[in-house]
C-alpha cells in the first residue's frame, strides 16, 4: 500500500470539523448516515485515563513472531534485542508522519506492550495526537504522567522481542471489529473510540454537530433551572 493520498486542505478541514465533537456526537452522526452497524470500536478498548483526542488514522500492523529465540548469554541478548528492534519490530513499524496523526496499531492480539512511555512520547513529540492498539501498553504510570492519550485493550508488561514482528504500514487494520483505513477520522474520549470512513466524514460531522448543538441547548436549560454555573460543555 502506498502513502496516504490526502491533501493538507482536506486534512485540516477534517481536523477542524471534528475538533470539538464528543464520541457520542460522532456516533449519532454515523447513525444519521445509516451507519448504525459501523464505526464503534469494541468497548473493551478503553482509555488509559480520562482524556480525548481527534486525529487522522496512521495505521500499522504487527503479527506474531514466527522465528525462534536463540540461546544467548545476557550480554549477547542485549545485542540481539538491538537487532530485533532495528529489523523486526519497532523501527520499521509504527510512526507519526505529520501533526494530527492518530497512531493506530493492530498487534494481532499478541500479549506485548507495543506502546510504552518511550516510543509513544517520541511520536507524540512529532505531532501524533493519540494512540490506539487492539493489544497492550506498558509503562502506564509514565504514560499518564506524560499525558500521552492512549486507548488499548489491556496492559501488558512484556517487550516485543521474540513475540511480535512488524508486518505493514498504511494498510487497513481491524481494530475492535472496525476496519480502520489510513486517512479515516478517529475520535476518542472517555466513551471509547469511533472511526469515521474518510469518504463520509464531512456528512457525518454535519449531523454530529446538529446533535451536539441540540444537546448543549437542552443541558443549558437544565443548568439554568438548577442555577448551576455554566461550563464549556453548555456554551
Ligand atoms: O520498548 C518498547 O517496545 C515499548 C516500550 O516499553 C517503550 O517504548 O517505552
Ligand atoms: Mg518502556
Amino acid at each position: 500500500m502506498g502513502k496516504l493520498n490526502m491533501s493538507q486542505d482536506e486534512r485540516q478541514e477534517l481536523l477542524r470539523l471534528y475538533k470539538d465533537l464528543r464520541v457520542a456526537d460522532v456516533r449519532d452522526g454515523m447513525d444519521w448516515n445509516m451507519m448504525h452497524h459501523y464505526g464503534t470500536v469494541h468497548h473493551e478498548i478503553r482509555p488509559l485515563y480520562r482524556t480525548r483526542a481527534v486525529g487522522i488514522a496512521q495505521t500499522s500492523r504487527y503479527v506474531p513472531y514466527q522465528g525462534t529465540v536463540p540461546k544467548l548469554s545476557p550480554d549477547e541478548y542485549t545485542e540481539w534485542v538491538k537487532w530485533y528492534y532495528a529489523n523486526v519490530t519497532q523501527n520499521p513499524g509504527m510512526k507519526a508522519s505529520q501533526p494530527g496523526d492518530f497512531v493506530v496499531v493492530d498487534q494481532s492480539g499478541v500479549d506485548v506492550g507495543i506502546l510504552g512511555s518511550n516510543n509513544s512520547l517520541q511520536y507524540y513529540s512529532q505531532g501524533a495526537v493519540g494512540f490506539i492498539t487492539n493489544g497492550g501498553v506498558r509503562d502506564t504510570d509514565e504514560l499518564i504522567l506524560q499525558e500521552v492519550p492512549v486507548w488499548s485493550k489491556f496492559i501488558s508488561q512484556k517487550m516485543n522481542q521474540g513475540r511480535i514482528q512488524f508486518d505493514a504500514n498504511d494498510v487497513p487494520v481491524n481494530i475492535g471489529g472496525v476496519v480502520i483505513h489510513p486517512g479515516d477520522v478517529i475520535v476518542a474520549d472517555g466513551d471509547g473510540v469511533i472511526a469515521v470512513p474518510r469518504q463520509i466524514a464531512v456528512e457525518v460531522a454535519k449531523y454530529a454537530h446538529q446533535e451536539l448543538k441540540n444537546d448543549k441547548a437542552g443541558r443549558r436549560r437544565i443548568y439554568e433551572a438548577m442555577n448551576r454555573e455554566l461550563d464549556q460543555t453548555v456554551i
